[in-house]
């Protein structure tokens, strides 16, 4: 089980002033929802968490080492990236990509073992996508290949996910899987934080809730404390009306 912790943190966001230092534990267990509007800097929050992007102050500790002293193959065997964006560089099936979340493990000229085999193709298995194995990853569509990036990072088996709109591209059944995926692995002891646009998903499915406002302030905490009508509108410029179903709130933007 492995926890990050940011102490004193803001991110770089260019041209922007430095806003409110983040002081955050994500905790094993825990399912962290960011939300904000676009540019707020969600994406940048967690590059800066994984290593990617250096902070402008402040630091990122995994497991009580700042991040910054780590190698990148310790910080890939604990935290795995769920990335808003991918670029194919090289052909590759979708196994063949799976396996890479096997990489952290290996040594440099090291083969897959069948463990590693099993392991990747358990995790095509629970992304519904084990039947495109053998496709390129070029080929496939734009959810598809969102389930093939969650099946990497899920092959990594990391402590702590950072992902960024995990439930891009894709339709509501398989946004419900992979969010009761997180679940599941909340409950297995990984910490989860991911960004999120569906105010809805984050009510159902985050325990907690940090609002980045294009500012720079933010604030954080429980979700309940955070899920408040006021709040949202003010962090998204939008009226919204509130419903409730199934004793959790819906959020619905209205003119
Ligand atoms: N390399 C860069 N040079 C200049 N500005 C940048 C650079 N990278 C990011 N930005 C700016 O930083 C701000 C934050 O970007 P970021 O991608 O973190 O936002 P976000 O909250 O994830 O947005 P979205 O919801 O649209 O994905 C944006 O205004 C973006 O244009």
């Amino acid at each position: 089980m492995s926890r990050l912790i940011t102490q004193d943190l803001i991110i770089n966001v260019p041209d922007r002033c430095d806003g409110t230092a983040l002081n955050i534990a994500l905790e094993p267990g825990q399912i962290w929802g960011v939300l904000g509007p676009n540019g707020a800097g969600k994406t940048t929050l967690l590059h800066t968490l994984a290593g990617l992007n250096a902070p402008r102050s402040g630091h990122v500790l995994l497991d009580d080492q700042p991040l910054e002293t780590l190698r990148r193959r310790k910080i890939a065997q604990i935290l795995g990236m769920v990335f808003q964006e991918r670029l194919d560089g090289f052909p590759a099936t979708v196994l063949e990509t799976a396996l890479i979340g096997r990489h952290p493990y290996l040594s440099l000229w090291q083969m897959e073992g069948a463990d590693d085999y099993a392991q990747a193709e358990s995790a095509l298995e629970q992304l519904d996508v084990a039947h495109l194995r053998h496709r390129l990853v070029s080929t496939l569509s734009g959810g598809e290949r969102q389930r093939v990036a969650v099946a990497t990072v899920l092959t990594q088996a990391p402590g702590i996910w950072l992902a960024d709109e995990p439930t891009n591209h894709l339709d509501l059944h398989h946004q419900s899987a992979v969010m009761a995926l997180m679940a599941q692995q909340a409950a297995q002891g990984s910490a989860i934080m991911m960004c999120l646009h569906d105010l809805n998903l984050a009510a159902r499915w985050c325990d907690h809730i940090l609002l980045l406002y294009p500012s720079g302030e933010a604030c954080w905490g429980p979700r309940d404390s955070m899920l408040v009508p006021s709040a949202l509108e003010r962090l998204y410029q939008q009226r919204l009306a509130t419903v409730e179903v199934n004793g959790a709130p819906v959020f619905v933007p209205v003119s």
